[in-house]
């Protein structure tokens, strides 16, 4: 894909690759605190995954996150990235290697867009040419156009400016990129766009990703994993959203997770995620097209006071039938 080029002809193979990150009983202890704020955190993110840190305030989420990059000291354990302990790097060089997103305050208000997304750049000493290259590509990228390089950011929207935060962190092609509440100060219905934007944008771009955040739901839709902590810094569930819906660990996760985890499970999965052979024969009912999220087709049949729906394939040919009952049962599946 033409528009990470510049960023990717750095890489020994033309492509930066993603890292493993791995928390080895990390613990964070304040000076002056009895209790730890990160206790023994152990979790492996796969290259290339989001894993989501989630939790109530105060829990540690944010703690766990700047230990990566050294903003916050280790007190005891480690953590390790792509293998290797940062307690051992230098702590500059290590946050140009790891992009990091963060709610609001990150651009520089005096510098223009074009000058922030270029920090890192400029501070690995790349070519005016080549920063201006990839300035453009990564605007491309970020679904804004070119002339905003030039605008300072009070004069985009906070949806645009949270983009242009993106765009900075993945500015110098990171293996690993740090996101703490990064979609939080926007309101719901740009947050949800931005969430699918940025989804679109990691199917591409395939980094190791540490996401913070207090919103189960948005936790939910952007996790491969999900961390759920307790306060005390204590892990008491690290899994897939699905298997955190089906199997919460205990009470806590149980509670934390709410009461409509059933429908949240539904919201999951498609239509087409239904085995064929789960699917009745059609005989009419509202018509659901394959790729329907579940949720939405329970609530298109609750609409229509139906308790069965005409499942139609992408050329609307029926394939089956899809029941209220079978909803039921995979929601508790
Ligand atoms: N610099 C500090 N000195 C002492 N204690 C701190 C410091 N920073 C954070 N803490 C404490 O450590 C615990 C974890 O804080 P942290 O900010 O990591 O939590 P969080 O889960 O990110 O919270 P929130 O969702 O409210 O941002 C809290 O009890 C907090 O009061």
């Amino acid at each position: 894909m033409s528009s990470i080029n510049s960023a990717q002809s750095e890489g020994p193979s033309g492509y930066r690759q993603a890292v493993e990150l791995e928390f080895a009983e990390a613990t964070k202890r304040y000076p002056g605190t009895d209790s730890a704020a990160v206790d023994g955190l152990s979790l492996t993110v796969p290259a290339g995954e989001i894993c989501v840190l989630v939790g109530p305030s105060g829990c540690g989420k944010t703690t766990a996150m700047r230990m990566v990059n050294r903003m916050i000291d280790i007190s005891d354990g480690d953590i390790l990235v792509g293998g290797k302990s940062v307690k051992h790097r230098n702590a500059d060089e290590l946050r140009r290697e790891i992009g990091y997103v963060i709610q609001q305050i990150g651009l520089f208000p005096h510098r223009t867009i074009a000058d922030n997304i270029a920090t890192v750049p400029r501070l690995l000493g790349w070519s005016k040419a080549k920063i201006n290259d990839r300035v453009h590509e990564l605007l491309e990228l970020i679904g804004l156009p070119s002339e905003m390089a030039t605008r300072y950011p009070t004069q985009l929207s906070g949806g645009q400016r949270q983009r242009v935060g993106v765009a900075r962190a993945l500015a110098a092609d990171p293996p690993l990129m740090l996101m703490d509440e990064p979609f939080g100060a926007i309101d719901p219905i740009n947050r949800e766009r931005l969430q699918s934007e940025f989804l679109r944008l990691q199917a591409e771009i395939r980094k190791t990703i540490v996401f913070v955040t207090h919103d189960i739901d948005e936790a939910i839709r952007m996790g491969d994993k999900i961390a759920i902590l307790q306060v005390g810094g204590k892990l008491a569930q690290y899994a897939s959203p699905s298997e955190i819906l089906l199997h919460p660990a205990n009470a806590f996760v149980e509670d934390f997770v709410g009461a409509d985890r059933a429908l949240k499970r539904l919201a999951l999965l498609r239509v087409s995620d239904i085995p064929r052979d789960q699917l009745g024969t059609a005989n009419g009912g509202p018509e659901i097209a394959h790729d329907t999220i579940l949720r939405d087709a329970l609530s298109d049949l609750l609409q229509h006071g139906e308790l069965h729906g005409r499942v139609v394939d992408e050329h609307g040919t029926a394939i089956g039938s899809l029941t209220v009952e079978t909803l039921a049962r995979l929601a508790k599946a």
